[in-house]
């Protein structure tokens, strides 16, 4: 187990660049701030993504295929915006390609992460346990969140390290979560709005992605980091353009839908919590750090 020390470590595995804005955008922010370790995996360069910005079409993996190394400059930009300043790719830049989405003829490809030897990888990611001694882990359910085979792919990578990491293993590992109330609420405040990313959803349950209340474990609030947040998002320019949904939720729910992200805990034992659900409030709850 890594040791207890005075020095709080946190280690974010994801599968391309954005993601870590996305999911843990605001709790990477409010780690980094608090004087933790924050170090950032992230197994692609995202090479397959769409390209929301007119002028960078010809980078595209169909046209220059040279995306990847563009969003390695988008993700550098958004780690400054929140202020984590360790930031790896998995086995060094360019080690695995992004796979496409599920079923996309990218997942074949030789290099893909979808095709990635578990071991190997996962020995890349061991090596960086060893190295920071994170005492909590982040990374995504069985189902990649969403079900991206990178993300999938990023899941059993990470919690497969975490085995063979013996000594070094995190104390507590977390999946990335949205309560399905959160959803609710979303699909409610955006009913009838143009900008709809729930049109033609009336229920939750019915996402692919909701997480029921009670299997929820941790709400980490770090509203006062939203604005990091936001400035991490637009660094992505390339994936999340600015009539994004992410942004007109930040616009119609405040603070309280991107500065609060929740986590399922799935090895460790839980800390104190607080409010309605008892939802621990910090990740690090209940290690004498
Ligand atoms: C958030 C995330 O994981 N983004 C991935 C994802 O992007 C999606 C993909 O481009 C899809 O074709 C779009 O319809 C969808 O809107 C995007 O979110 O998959 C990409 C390809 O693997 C990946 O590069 C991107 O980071
Ligand atoms: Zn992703």
């Amino acid at each position: 187990m890594a040791p207890v020390t005075s020095e709080r470590s946190i280690l974010f595995v994801h599968a391309h660049p954005d993601d870590e804005v996305i999911g843990t955008g605001a709790t990477m922010a409010r780690y980094a701030a608090a004087g933790a370790r924050v170090t950032l995996v992230t197994c692609t360069l995202g090479e397959e993504g769409e390209i929301h910005v007119p002028a960078l079409a010809g980078l595209a993996a169909a046209e220059a295929d040279q995306l990847g190394g563009y969003r390695i400059g988008e993700l550098a930009a958004s780690c400054a915006a929140l202020g984590v300043a360790d930031h790896r790719f998995l086995g060094g830049a360019g080690r695995y390609r992004d796979s496409g989405m599920m079923g996309d003829p990218a997942n074949d490809a030789p290099r893909c992460f979808w095709r990635a030897d578990l071991d190997e990888a996962a020995g890349h990611l061991v090596a960086v346990l060893r190295e920071v001694r994170p005492q909590v882990l982040v990374t995504y359910d069985p189902n990649g969140f969403y079900g991206h085979p990178d993300h999938i792919q990023a899941h059993r990578v990470a919690m497969r390290a975490a085995e063979l990491a013996g000594p070094d293993a995190p104390r507590k590992i977390y999946w990335t979560a949205v309560p399905l109330s959160a959803l609710q609420a979303g699909i409610e405040n955006f009913r009838g709005a143009s900008d709809n990313p729930f049109a033609g959803v009336e229920r939750a349950e019915d996402l692919p992605f909701g997480t029921p209340d009670a299997e929820v474990h941790a709400a980490v609030a770090a509203p006062e980091h939203q604005e990091a947040k936001l400035a991490a998002l637009r660094a992505h320019a390339t994936q999340v353009p600015a009539s994004s949904w992410l942004f007109s939720m930040a616009t119609n729910f405040g603070a309280g839908f991107l500065g609060v992200e929740h986590y399922r805990l799935a090895a460790g034992t839980p800390g104190a919590g607080a409010g309605p659900h008892g939802w621990e409030t910090d990740l690090f709850a209940g290690l004498d750090t």
